[in-house]
């Protein structure tokens, strides 16, 4: 780590890594113009009776200026820099004419046409005493600046810090409200979520099925709904145990995620029972979705603890949802024709 002291004898000394974190930490650098800035600088210039103002930062390898009023520069190297020695002092730093100062004689700030001879800077501290930058008025002719003057350039400094607080306590604050509504989204999906596959749960499910309805009895077209039951699952878990009954339900929610539309909404019912709601589809087309997914499970085995492989059939009741039959009446019906599906020997989808 760096450590940085100004000249012999002067007591400011800190880390400079310290320095460039806090620095950091504001998010200022190469930030866009802001008139809240731009108009502190305006004012330096005016008290100071400066034809130039600056606002700038101390970067590792350069000085970037946040405000700057006659310069007409963005950032210069950290080398040539004035406001580099001034980071390095604790009061107010003034040079009356860099001509007679041989730290800046040399300086093609100094050296350039016209040459800037005075210099007058105001230290930025962070409020845990980092210098950060200055606040500096900048004149072609050697001068001073008068007691009162001297006090508006470091109140004006003060300011500067104070606005840098106020804009980083807002964007912490946005950036926490961020991340709550992120975690309240996450809250609201979770609750509506089955946990073991992903699926709508019984409840989100039902306010889907009713916002449907309520569309329906609007003039949208009727919707169809499934009521699907896992034939035998009992024997799965009585056989091969609670873990294999889940992988056998996983993986159900994963062929129908593949059978199904993304318009068409997937639910677990509860247990081995299963919903899905198909926005706009009549009993026939729902009836071709239905044998997709008959065949998809025969085709599939589901491979459990290496050497086991389990098939999985389904028997689904299938009604329409619409103006005639709400919802109630649907859901019961897709019961009734489920428990059909069961008695006619399983692995069907029965409709009316
Ligand atoms: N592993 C596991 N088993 C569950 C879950 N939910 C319900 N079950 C079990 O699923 C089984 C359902 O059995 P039954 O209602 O007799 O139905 P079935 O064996 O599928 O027979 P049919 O429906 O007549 O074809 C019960 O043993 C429940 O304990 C679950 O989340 N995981």
């Amino acid at each position: 780590m760096t450590s940085y002291s100004s000249q012999p004898g002067d007591a400011r000394a800190y880390s400079e890594e310290a320095r460039l974190s806090v620095l950091a930490s504001y998010d200022i650098l190469d930030t866009p113009p802001d008139s809240a800035f731009d108009e502190i600088t305006e004012l330096a210039a005016l008290l100071c009776d400066t034809p130039i103002a600056v606002i700038n930062f101390v970067d590792r390898d350069r000085q970037w200026f946040k405000s700057e009023k006659g310069l007409g520069i963005k950032e210069t190297p950290r080398d040539i820099s004035i406001c580099a020695h001034v980071i390095l002092q604790s009061e107010l730093f003034i040079v009356p004419d860099t001509h007679q100062d041989p730290r800046f004689v040399c300086n093609p700030l100094v050296t350039q046409d016209p040459p800037l001879r005075f210099y007058a800077g105001a230290l930025l501290n962070s409020p845990d005493g980092l210098p950060l930058g200055t606040l500096c008025v900048l004149d072609h002719r050697p001068r001073e600046l008068t007691e009162k003057q001297q006090v508006a350039l470091t109140t004006l400094a003060n300011q500067i810090m104070k606005n840098l607080e106020l804009m980083r306590i807002q964007q912490e604050q946005a950036s926490l409200i961020q991340q709550l509504q992120f975690a309240q989204q996450e809250l609201i999906h979770l609750a509506a979520t089955d946990p073991l596959t992903g699926l709508y749960n019984r409840r989100a499910f039902k306010e889907r099925l009713s916002q449907e309805q309520s569309l329906i009895q609007r003039g949208r077209a009727p919707a169809a709904l499934m009521l699907m039951d896992l034939d035998n699952f009992k024997v799965i878990n009585d056989d091969f145990g609670h873990e294999a009954g889940d992988k056998v339900i996983e993986h159900f929610a994963s062929v129908c995620k593949k059978v199904f539309r993304q318009a068409d909404v997937i639910g677990r019912w509860g247990g081995e029972e299963f919903v899905v709601l198909l926005p706009g589809t009549t009993e026939t087309d729902a009836c071709q979705a239905a044998q997709r997914l008959h065949q998809l499970l025969a085709q599939n085995q589901i491979e459990y603890d290496g050497n086991t492989a389990l098939f999985i059939t389904v028997s689904i009741g299938l009604c329409s949802l619409s103006k005639d039959c709400p919802l109630e009446e649907a859901l019961r019906l897709a019961d009734e024709l489920l428990y059909q599906a069961k008695d006619q020997g399983r692995n069907r989808t029965v409709t009316r």
